[in-house]
């Protein structure tokens, strides 16, 4: 990415702005004449102060200069003061609230996304959240730099260098030759320092991946006994990120000294060639003090602007993940505007393939219905492809080929945010977020009154149980156990109510009494819904009026309980294991007595 197109980039965050970057700047051409008048009064002062040395001192005359002098100064400061502090309020207002205004874009995107966008290694949770903080606080530090810091900069030596120049070209001609070198090693500088700074992105990103992923697992770290592991493969990281901090930091040294040394040799050579003409009577003094005041006026910005640079560059390597995260489309949800009354749930699969971003195909030529106020199940073995088909529904990913139907029209015309609320889901693993039960019940209705809430939670077979906890409804959610969470994520649903319910395993964590129970409730809501159930539970399979069995990603059998069995094959060993398992002979014997 190069400054044209960083400027492009972030002009639409800036442009709110524009009004305080005008006033900055204006302040800036302000406080750049300013800092002039200290060297311009310094070579007046020493002229002066020889003048009246060559003469017979007159006590009235020297305490007006100096009281004038004085003044002069003090109004300056007291002036440079204010202008400063107008730059540094404007400069913070810009920079936090384009910030905010960055997280906010940020975040209204990346919801957006498909989730075969969070499904890629890149995009882990660790590497987005240092990939979003790390863009941003690149970004808003960039337009600091570029708009508040690098122009009074730069107006600043541009200032001096006229002064400088409108005294002396010869001086000026000097001045001006240290800047090409200045700007040699600052690009030599960051040309070395490049990849280095990828590196440290790169290990930074996986570092905060690494210790999401520890904490996150921390329950498996521990029972495996791997903390040694765990610290092992922490440390490399670190030790890592430590070896390459050092090399940019020891580069910085080099070319830091480097640049001194180019400075150092300006201001001997502005003295040289001054002291030569005040020698030979074509300059004051005065015009020693000054010409140095001066240079450092020159100089001194620009070795600021070496940090700016080097932040700059920096930035650009953020800007470019940062941006190529946020500016994705790819991974946008691209759907149509269609909305309908005459909602029936009908949907259809036909020809579907399916392929992971990792590669990995899920799906092959699938072809399946869900009925209008029927239960559609899925049947198969573990790693089958149940759930893919069930996200593919769901319109969290597009098929790879072939086609969804909802209604007889493309699942692709609809108004996506209009399906997903008319669809409800109950996945394998039910995130519960941080918050009271309430608030993660509610989360499925966000007007719901508590009434309804508890109404759900009794549905869910979970009311009883929340009201034993010491603080009922306002128990952290993540408090709960597995089985209460799932309980949770049906109340949820029971409060959303939709007309099309997609099922993945809803009673996985669940015991037999409650199981029974959530049983009866969704019984009870599946009444004239579109359903689709997948479970390993052959109770829940069993009432479905049309079984999709599913083996390496194809359907391989459709029909009703008895005609799928009769027909044999996978389902009937399916059911068969279950009998076994379940000890059915002994469990008749004992049950049925
Ligand atoms: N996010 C993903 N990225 C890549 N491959 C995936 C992803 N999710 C699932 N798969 C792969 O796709 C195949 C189908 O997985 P899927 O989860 O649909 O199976 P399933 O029938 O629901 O299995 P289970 O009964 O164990 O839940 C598997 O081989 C799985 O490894």
């Amino acid at each position: 990415m190069n400054t044209f197109v960083l400027i492009r980039k972030l002009w639409p965050f800036v442009r709110a702005y524009r009004g305080s970057l005008a006033l900055a700047l204006l302040l800036t051409a302000i406080g750049a004449l300013l800092a002039q008048v200290t060297p311009l009064v310094m070579e007046y002062t020493v002229n002066t102060v020889q003048n009246l040395l060559k003469k017979p001192i007159d006590k009235q005359e020297v305490s007006w200069v100096v009281s004038t002098l004085v003044a002069i100064l003090l109004a300056k400061e007291l002036l440079s003061l204010l202008v400063q502090l107008g730059q540094k309020f404007l400069s913070d207002r810009i920079r936090f609230r384009m910030a905010a205004d960055l997280y906010d874009y940020t975040i209204r995107r990346i919801v957006s996304y498909h989730l075969s966008f969070f499904a890629l290694g890149q995009n882990q949770t660790g590497k987005l959240e240092k990939r979003i903080d790390k863009g941003i606080d690149s970004l808003t530090k960039t337009v600091k730099n570029l708009f508040v810091d690098i122009v009074p900069m730069l107006a600043n030596a541009a200032f001096a260098l006229i002064l400088i120049y409108n005294k002396n070209v010869g001086v000026g001609v000097v001045a001006t030759l240290v800047l090409p070198v200045y700007a040699y090693i600052s690009r030599e500088q960051t040309h070395r320092q490049k990849q280095i700074r990828r590196n440290i992105q790169e290990i930074r990103e996986n570092k905060a991946n690494a210790l999401f992923g520890l904490l996150e697992s921390i329950f498996v770290v521990k029972s495996f006994v791997r903390e040694g592991y765990e610290q092992g493969r922490q440390h490399d990281l670190n030790h890592r990120l430590a070896e390459n901090e050092i090399r940019h930091h020891r580069t910085n040294y080099l070319f830091d000294g480097l640049k001194s040394v180019a400075e150092q040799l300006g201001i001997v050579l502005v003295f040289v060639v001054t002291i030569y003409f005040v020698l030979n009577r074509q300059m004051s003094v005065g015009a020693i003090l000054l010409h140095i005041m001066l240079f450092n006026n020159v100089s001194a910005p620009v070795r600021h602007l070496h940090r700016i640079y080097d932040e700059y560059t920096e930035a650009l390597v953020y800007a470019e993940g940062f941006f190529d995260m946020i500016e994705n489309n790819t991974y946008l949800l691209q759907r149509g505007s269609l909305k309908t009354a005459a909602w029936q749930g009908h949907f259809a699969l036909r020809n579907v393939d399916f392929v992971y971003p990792n590669g990995k195909q899920a799906l092959k030529n699938i072809n399946l219905e869900l009925k209008p106020g029927k239960v559609t199940a899925l049947v198969g073995l573990s790693g089958a492809g149940k759930s893919s088909a069930l996200n593919l529904l769901a319109g969290f990913y597009d098929p790879t080929q072939g086609s969804i139907l909802l209604d007889g029209q493309p699942l692709s015309d609809y108004d996506s945010e209009f399906v997903r609320e008319n669809v409800g889901l109950v996945l394998q693993k039910n995130h519960i977020f941080a918050g009271t039960v309430e608030e993660n019940i509610r989360y499925g209705k966000l007007d719901a009154p508590f009434e309804e809430v508890v109404d759900a939670a009794r549905r869910a077979s979970l009311h009883d149980q929340v009201m034993q906890l010491p603080n009922g409804y306002q128990t952290e959610a993540r408090a709960l156990s597995g089985g209460q969470q799932q309980r949770i994520a049906i109340a949820r649903l029971f409060l959303k109510n939709p007309p099309v319910l997609l099922l993945d395993e809803p009673t996985a964590s669940l015991d037999a009494i409650t199981t029974e129970q959530i049983k009866d409730s969704l019984d009870a809501i599946k009444q004239n819904r579109t359903v689709l159930i997948i479970s390993h539970n052959i109770s829940q399979i069993m009432d479905a009026d049309q079984i999709y069995v599913l083996q390496e990603g194809e359907v391989i059998g459709e029909g009703t309980h008895e005609s799928l069995y009769r027909e044999g094959g996978l389902y009937r060993d399916i059911i068969d294991s279950n009998a076994r398992s379940m000890n059915l002979t002994r469990l008749a014997a004992t049950v049925l007595g």
